[in-house]
């Protein structure tokens, strides 16, 4: 074996001064030379065990750098910071960190199957001639794939894929993730379109407060979800899933998603429903998403009239009334609607589970509310938003984790005070508030400081709790009495009317009598 090794070696590095020699040859008798290219190629080809594959920095498409180019690249650079002996530190465009790669002429094995290949790193100069904006017109760069012939089936059938899907995932987890928003376009006819900044939220569900155990179940929902494409396929359903949140205010709907987006490494999309002009647009936004991403509708109760399409007869009599402040009011509203969106709850229910909502991905759909009740049930069924997650007031567990975070304190004799308030007495106060109350006022403030003001904060809140409870009831008895009020005016309005119509009637038949 070794001989035939070293044969091949010997045959080899004889080809190769021969081609080198051909090569001198043709540049100095370039008519002579190609005359003798045939030969030599078949000559090279019936010797030289080994295959070589070229992968071009650009091609096909101008000014666009081939994705199988940067596949490798990213592919090659776990291992060129390793092995090569001579790298290039680059920054590219969308990433977060430096990529490094090997050096031009630079070579590294790879290994796959127990086959060896070997990449090359090359460059073909052209002698500058003229100025060009494309940069591959003077130097054209490319990777070169060399593998034994016997391999091939290997490295066809299954090793390029596998470079490739390597490559996209370390490209994927060094981008730079993107926030992007839908903004009203200023030249395209009120065309809605993604404009994006870099996501730096720096939640994370370490630092969200929350019971643990219902932290963990999320987080293993995602998780399985991220690893569940071929699962996905089978079940016949396309690759996404929906997350309904909702809570009041300040109870870290916003910030949850944050934290699922940091801890899944996907991107963001923030749609604004109501600058979307129609289901068109919509369906058009959705399509544009990238694949890893989030989409996020927040407060979707107050995004469209959603939830009055079902509104029942009997609650819009009510509502209109005969009074002129509600006319008014229905008169503006009118007016708004004509530069309203209109996009419709099909159309929304289409951009959930439509078809055009299959392409692309490993998508999560998030709906935050602070209303649930209000929503459209077809809209938050189970299958279009599969799990809904109640972010509610202040535990003492989710107290633990912000006293942690914000006061580096694990532990305090106050705890049970506040544990008591919390769990007790139910004092409802948001993680923002208690959070808020936790954050040191000055430089040096101590903890127990703080956790008193929590304290001090929390009984506040159970009076103010008791006086709102009490001024509704006096502000719903109020308005119950303005009701009947105005109801009875009317039925007397409605009496005077009748009357004064009788009378009417009475002096028009005697008239008439008289005739
Ligand atoms: N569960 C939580 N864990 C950690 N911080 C929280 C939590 N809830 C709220 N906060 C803090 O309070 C602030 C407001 O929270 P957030 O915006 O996430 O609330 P929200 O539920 O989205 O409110 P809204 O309904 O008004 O949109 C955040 O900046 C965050 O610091
Ligand atoms: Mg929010």
């Amino acid at each position: 074996m070794a001989t035939m090794g070293q044969l091949w070696a010997n045959t080899g590095s004889a080809l190769a001064t021969l081609m080198f020699v051909y090569t001198i040859f043709k540049q100095w008798f370039p008519h002579v030379g190609d005359h003798f290219e045939p030969f030599f190629q078949r000559l090279f080809s019936r010797f030289y065990p080994y295959i070589q594959i070229t992968f071009h920095e650009y091609s096909g498409e101008r000014f666009q750098r081939s994705e199988a180019y940067l596949g490798i690249q990213s592919y090659l650079s776990k291992d060129s910071s390793s092995r090569a002996k001579k790298l290039k530190a680059n920054t590219t465009k969308g990433s977060k960190s430096l990529v490094l790669s090997m050096d031009d002429k630079e070579e590294i094995t790879d290994e796959f199957e127990n086959v060896t290949v070997w990449w090359q790193s090359k460059k073909e100069g052209n002698i500058r001639q003229s100025f060009s904006f494309y940069p591959a017109a003077d130097e054209k760069r490319y990777y070169m794939l060399r593998f034994h012939r016997r391999d091939r089936e290997v490295i066809i059938e299954r090793y390029l894929e596998h470079v490739m899907k390597e490559g996209k995932t370390i490209e994927l987890k060094n981008r730079e993730r993107k926030l992007y928003s839908n903004t009203p376009g200023q030249n395209h006819g009120n065309q809605t379109k993604w404009s994006h900044v870099t996501f730096e939220h720096p939640a994370t569900f370490d630092t969200l407060a929350m019971e643990e155990k219902k932290k963990e179940e999320i987080k293993s929902d995602l998780v399985k979800f991220s690893k569940s494409k071929d699962y996905y396929k089978k079940i016949g359903k396309a690759w996404k899933r929906g997350y309904l949140l909702f809570g009041p205010p300040g109870t870290g709907k916003s910030t949850m998603i944050a934290a699922m987006a940091n801890f899944l490494e996907y991107d963001v999309y923030d749609l604004e429903l109501t600058t979307v002009m129609d289901n068109t647009q919509l369906r058009r936004l959705l399509i544009e998403t990238s694949t890893k991403s989030i989409i996020v509708i927040e407060d979707i109760d107050c995004s469209l009239n959603l939830t009055g399409q079902r509104k029942n007869k009997k609650e819009e009599e009510d509502e209109d009334g005969d009074d002129k402040e509600a006319i008014e009011k229905k008169m503006m509203k009118n007016e708004g609607d004509k530069k309203e969106s209109k996009v419709t709850l099909s159309g929304l229910l289409n951009f959930i589970d439509g078809l055009w909502s299959a392409c692309g991905g490993e998508r999560i759909i998030v709906f935050t509310t602070n209303f649930v009740d209000k929503l459209d049930p077809a809209l938050i069924r189970k299958g279009r938003m599969d799990k809904h997650i109640e972010m509610s007031y202040c535990g003492f567990e989710a107290f633990k984790v912000l006293a942690k975070n914000y006061l580096d304190v694990v532990e305090s004799e106050l705890f049970d005070e506040i544990k008591r308030l919390l769990e007790v007495e139910e004092i409802k106060m948001t993680p923002a508030d208690v959070g808020e109350n936790l954050l040191p006022k000055s430089e040096g403030e101590e903890g127990e400081t703080c956790l008193r003001r929590l304290i001090e904060a929390l009984k506040e809140e159970k009076e103010e709790a008791k006086r709102r409870v009490e001024e509704e009831a006096k502000q719903k008895k109020e308005e119950e009495e303005e009701k009947k009020r105005r109801k009875e005016k009317k039925a007397e309005k409605e009496a005077k009317e009748e009357e004064e119509k009788k009378k009417k009637k009475k002096i028009e038949e005697n008239g008439d009598a008289e005739h």
